[in-house]
């Protein structure tokens, strides 16, 4: 069984990892650390929970001990603050003695106090290509000329062109960092977008992918449990409630597929009094990351989020994963279930599906050669909470309502398409009724000004008669002028 010694890794960051518990690495590291050291491109594909992120890390680290520099490595993630502050921690910690100083580059955070700390020359930088790409166009503070370690986490998703497309920010980015580098990338699910990935690593990539059938790990218990759309809130408090009742230690996180949707179940699981918070793209990246870290300290006991929490988040207390919703892409299941039974330890992972949605079971199941379990519910029990289930979560869809979240998430949908080029800013045209009561304005302002002229003259006449008068009267009498 290998070492971290007999990887190459130098005695400090032996006894750093030591420190974090991490004794002996896992076959990403095992496979990948030894290809990085050697100067090659790397390309990772390991299952989630696997140690990814420390397979890049301990060996950047180690090259950057031997030449230390800023800006030493770049490193770009999908999703803003929560993936990049883990990524930037890992750096933090297992690089602590060589003070290492890191930045991170995410949207939703101030721009200037950012291009300041990219100015200092930071030896790490982990961003969010479209902030990074932003400040690549405005500002000529920092260079990323000399850059040794480009890495992409969750590369296929930096690829995929989604909701948010980062393939031109990739080139911006790809258009500063120089030729000569090394170029790392990472997932657990790299396979689809393999080719493209091949040509941003230039240099005959190592390749190391998981060579077992299952794509999930064998910690995880994998069930389904079929519900008509209108029990499914039901099910999921009579789930909830059985894990509160039945562990003492417990961390849930439930995804769904809207931040509609989270914000209600939030509401409705609060309404039943269970320990809930959400995370989703509309809420502030403050709120988000404050909502983090009362899930992660377990404050909170379940987390409720859209896909924005399916990759990389590395919370070891949670123990299940609800999807609300069954994901319409095997690559998204794969993501989420993997927030638990991570590192070796045991979870669960309960997907709800509706009579529409076998055929996404059968995908899932035909891309991660396995077969999902059934959940056994007691289903009377369920019956039995329906009604009260139901009227809340329509109360809590009023209050809702009542707020203006449509409205704002409006207004975040045109923010979002403006910032990606994909519609003008122009002002709205005139209409014909604004034209009218400008014309009427127009009017009045005229007769106004007529009116006050009209006032003056007649003063002046006014007055220059009586002048005239007086003067008439003085000749009359003879007096001194
Ligand atoms: N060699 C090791 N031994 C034990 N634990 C480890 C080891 N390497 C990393 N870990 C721990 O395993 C957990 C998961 O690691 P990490 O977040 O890097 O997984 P990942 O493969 O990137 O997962 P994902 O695909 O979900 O992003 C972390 O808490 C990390 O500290």
């Amino acid at each position: 069984m290998a070492t971290f010694a007999s990887l190459g890794l130098s005695e400090w960051l032996m006894e750093q990892c030591k420190q974090m518990g991490i004794a002996r690495p896992t076959q990403v590291q095992e496979n990948c650390i030894p290809a990085i050291l050697e100067g090659r491109d790397c390309m990772g594909c390991a299952k989630t929970g696997s140690g990814k992120t420390a397979a890049f890390v301990l060996p950047v680290l180690q090259k950057l001990a031997e030449d230390p520099y800023g800006i030493f490595c770049l490193v770009l993630t999908p999703t803003r603050l929560e993936l990049a502050y883990q990524i930037a921690e890992q750096f933090r910690v297992l690089g602590k003695p060589l003070g290492l100083k890191d930045c991170i580059i995410v949207g939703g955070m101030d721009m200037v106090a950012q291009a300041l700390e990219l100015s200092k020359k930071p030896h790490i930088v982990v961003a969010t290509p479209g902030r990074l790409a932003d400040h690549i166009r405005s500002s000529d503070t920092f260079n990323m000329k000399r850059i040794r370690f480009l890495i992409l986490d969750e590369a296929d998703r930096l690829l995929e062109q989604g909701c948010t497309d980062f393939t031109k920010d990739l080139e911006v980015i790809l258009g500063v960092v120089p030729a000569k580098r090394q170029t790392l990338l990472f997932s657990a699910t790299l396979t689809d977008t393999l080719q493209e990935l091949k040509s941003i690593a230039m240099n005959k990539p190592f390749f190391w992918e998981n060579k077992s059938d299952v794509r999930t790990v064998e910690e995880l218990d994998q069930r389904y449990l079929l519900a008509p759309e209108k029990v499914k809130d039901a099910y999921l408090v009579h789930l909830i409630q059985k894990f509160q009742d039945e562990h003492d230690d417990w961390s849930i996180i439930i995804f769904t597929n809207t931040c509609k949707n989270c914000q209600i179940l939030t509401m409705m699981l609060r309404e039943f009094r269970f320990p809930a918070i959400s995370l989703h793209s509309m809420m502030k990246q403050r709120q988000r990351f404050a909502n983090l870290a009362k899930f992660k300290s377990n404050i909170f006991k379940v987390l409720i989020a859209t896909d924005v929490a399916a990759r990389g988040l590395d919370i070891p207390t949670v123990q299940v994963v609800i999807n609300h919703n069954t994901p319409g892409l095997p690559k998204i299941y794969i993501h989420r279930v993997g927030r638990t039974a991570r590192a070796g330890r045991r979870g669960v992972s309960i997907t709800l599906v509706t009579q529409y949605d076998i055929h996404l079971v059968n995908a899932i199941e035909e891309q991660i050669q396995a077969k999902l379990k059934e959940y056994p519910v007691e289903e009377k029990e369920v019956l039995k909470i329906l009604t009260q289930v139901n009227v809340t979560r329509r109360q809590c869809e009023i209050k809702l309502e009542s707020t203006d979240f449509d409205e704002k998430k409006e207004i975040n949908k045109k923010k979002q398409m403006i910032l990606e080029g994909k519609v003008s800013i122009h002002l709205h045209p005139r209409t014909e009724m604004q034209d009218e009561l400008s014309a009427y304005i127009y009017i009045y302002i005229y007769i106004y000004i007529y009116i006050y002229i009209y006032i003056y003259i007649l003063i002046l006449t006014l007055l220059l008669n009586h002048r005239t008068l007086t003067c008439k009267k003085r000749g009359k009498m003879n007096l001194p002028k």
